[in-house]
């Protein structure tokens, strides 16, 4: 059955802390194109692929992916709270074929997911139940990190179980690129942070929109050249995106996690929602990328992307 891709960088401070008008109608314009291909494609279902933030997944039990057959959203950042609808069929039939292709891939009847999947749903489709969905969280943020090998790996398993599923399937990646928000590190964490991510589920409102604010201001300064935060690197956006459109995948497992965060800071390692979604994509057959867009984008602390591709017939 026919498959497309949509992958896309997200950022919860979209709305919040904007750049100049300019910049955010050609985001707008990009989202409209990316909006219209993919209700011309009118998926039957929606494989999405993205991190958390220690909104949903925490250090208590953290797996490298995970696939969900219910999931719930927290709603972070003003993004739409409750539960996704999950084709349940499809996340069961996606994970049958994903573990007996051995990868260990974890399973969930309650998944909890954040702004990675919710606002890409949202700004794609208008919402998180709008299109049946199959939810795969992979870790991008929480070290240790498994090699970016295995990412494509279960990219590409993902994509053999769509496509057997007879339904229209749209793969999307949320994430990334180049970007270093100030999420956490578990091992540079002060103690009373560590224990928010080991078990940080159901923060107050208050606990919620400190933090939400922390990471606002820290985009205003990062938009006035005063945060301590790394640069965006638009050069290895760019070599990124040209790799993925190029088809051959395999080069990026010689990249190494530490290769990522030197280049592109730390939370680069959400490229690997985009890597899946394109390796899903490589199952199929060969595949022509249909539109790019990438802007830095400091007041949202992102090298910020959206592509849209198609199968090519051989
Ligand atoms: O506050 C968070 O949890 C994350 C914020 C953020 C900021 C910019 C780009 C992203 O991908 C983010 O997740
Ligand atoms: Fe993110």
């Amino acid at each position: 059955m026919p498959v497309a891709l949509c992958a896309m960088s997200h950022s919860p401070l979209m709305g919040r802390n904007d750049p100049e008008q300019e910049v955010i109608d050609a985001v707008d314009a990009a989202f409209d194109h990316a909006r219209r291909f993919v209700a011309d494609f009118a998926p039957d279902l929606i494989v999405i692929f993205a991190p958390d933030h220690y909104n949903g997944v925490f250090y208590d039990l953290l797996p490298p992916f995970c696939i969900g057959a219910a999931a719930q959203s927290v709603g972070d950042y003003g993004t739409e709270a409750g539960p996704l609808d999950v084709d349940r069929d499809a996340a069961y039939a996606v994970a049958r074929e994903v573990l007996d292709s051995g990868i260990d891939v974890a399973f969930s009847e309650r998944m909890h997911v954040d702004h990675g999947f919710a606002q890409a749903l949202q700004l794609l489709v208008g919402s998180i139940t709008a299109v049946p969905t199959v939810p795969i969280f992979i870790n991008s943020v929480a070290e240790p990190l498994g090699p970016v090998s295995r990412v494509r790996l279960l990219g590409e398993t993902v994509g053999r179980a769509a496509a057997k599923l007879d339904k229209r399937v749209l793969f999307v990646g949320s994430g990334g690129l180049s970007h270093d928000p100030p999420v956490p590190q578990f091992a540079t964490a002060p103690e009373e942070v560590r224990e928010r991510l080991i078990d940080g589920r159901n923060p107050s409102a208050a606990e919620r929109d400190a933090r939400e604010q922390r990471v606002i201001t820290a985009g205003r300064d990062f938009a006035a050249g005063t945060a301590a935060i790394q640069p965006l690197n638009p050069e290895w956006d760019r070599h990124l995106l040209d790799v993925l459109a190029s088809g051959d995948l395999e080069q990026i497992d010689a990249w190494t996690n530490d290769w990522f965060v030197e280049q592109a800071g730390h939370s680069s390692h959400e490229v690997r929602t985009w890597i899946a979604a394109y390796a899903a994509m490589s199952a199929a057959g060969k595949y022509r990328v249909t539109s790019t867009f990438y802007r830095e984008i400091h007041e949202w602390i992102a090298g910020f992307g959206i592509t849209t591709a198609v199968a090519v017939d051989e």
